[in-house]
């Protein structure tokens, strides 16, 4: 039987109408949610995912503020930028993109950025509370993950998830969250020997390494939900992911596609985060609870 299909276009289409009305209920009240996004340099991919953000905020009816910096732009002046962001009321979530230029240390970037605006859930200490299952700023593909499962009735605890890629903005999160939620979690990446062997037992498979269709029906274990963060540019500019859709939906029992997988709800978490920071940030407790525990 054929798997699924979890779309991820439809369920954040769903979540941002929510959104829309909590936001114009914040507005109400005075408090206009406003994220700020950082882009330093001219890679064309994430400037597309971040024009991608600011239509998804200005959509919902919040304020949103891109700043483009040229690519020679210093650390200092980086950090003297996100200082002038940490102390201005009216902006509530910041996220800096990245890959940033290799002149700057993403490490004294994120450390920088107030946790009380850590929009991505990047800063060390959203990590440590993540880690140890408190309320905080939870990073938007994993929490945008965690959704999806959750949407469509799929359970955690007690299965076998398998991870593919160990990158602090997916990998690594993602396996810390199905933990907290009672799976048994294995790590692979590229230094892992014999990965099939892996990959045969993974009820739940999350796979983020940006090779395209790199996963296919063979490797992975009948009716396994399989998760495919990848982003992957094709030479005719078609988009696909690590996993071989046609394939693996034959064997899967949900999978998500991509295009209209995660994507869509990585850029949903990111407003539902800043609408979290906009309330927090106001003392309004109502409302914005976590999705995840
Ligand atoms: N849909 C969405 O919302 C998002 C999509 N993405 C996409 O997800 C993909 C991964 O991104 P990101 O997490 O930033 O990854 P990174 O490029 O930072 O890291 C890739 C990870 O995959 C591992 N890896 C690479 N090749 C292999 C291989 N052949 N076998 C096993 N492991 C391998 C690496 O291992 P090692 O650590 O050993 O080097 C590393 O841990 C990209 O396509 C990206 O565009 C990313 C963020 C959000
Ligand atoms: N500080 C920071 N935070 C991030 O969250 C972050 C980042 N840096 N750097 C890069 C990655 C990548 N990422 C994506 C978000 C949405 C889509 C998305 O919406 N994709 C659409 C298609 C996009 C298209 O058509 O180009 C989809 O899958 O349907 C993809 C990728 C966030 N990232």
């Amino acid at each position: 039987m054929s798997a699924h299909i979890i779309n991820g276009r439809e369920l954040a289409d769903d979540l941002r109408a929510q959104m829309k009305d909590e936001v114009s209920k914040l507005h109400e009240q005075g408090i206009y949610p406003s994220l700020t996004v950082v882009l330093v340099g001219e890679n064309p991919a994430s400037l597309s995912y971040v024009k991608g953000k600011e239509r998804a905020s200005k959509k919902i009816g919040m304020h949103s503020n891109l700043i483009q910096l040229p690519a020679s732009t210093s650390e200092q002046q980086l950090l003297g930028l996100i200082d002038q962001l940490n102390n201005d009321t009216t902006v509530h979530g910041i996220l800096v993109q990245l890959p940033l230029p290799s002149h700057i240390s993403e490490d004294i970037i994120i450390e920088a950025i107030s946790p009380a605006k850590d929009v991505d859930g990047f800063h060390p200490i959203s990590i440590g509370r993540m880690i140890a299952g408190k309320d905080t700023f939870l990073p938007c593909t994993p929490y945008g993950i965690m959704t999806m499962l959750d949407e469509k009735g799929i359970t955690v605890e007690g299965k076998h998830a398998v991870i593919l890629g160990r990158s602090r903005i997916v990998g690594k999160p993602i396996g810390q969250m199905l933990l907290n939620r009672h799976a048994t979690v294995t790590y692979c990446h590229s230094r892992t020997k014999q990965l099939d062997r892996y990959l045969q037992q993974a009820d739940i498979l999350i796979v983020a390494i940006g090779q395209a269709h790199f996963i296919t029906d063979k490797q992975i274990k009948e009716d396994a939900v399989v998760i495919d963060v990848g982003i992957n540019r094709l030479e005719d500019g078609s988009i696909v992911g690590d996993v071989d859709f046609d394939s693996a939906k034959e064997k899967a029992s949900y999978i998500t596609p991509v295009p209209k997988g995660v994507g869509p709800m990585t850029i949903t978490m990111l407003l539902q985060n800043t609408i979290k920071a906009a309330r927090q940030m106001n003392q309004v407790t109502n409302g914005s609870t976590s999705r995840d525990g």
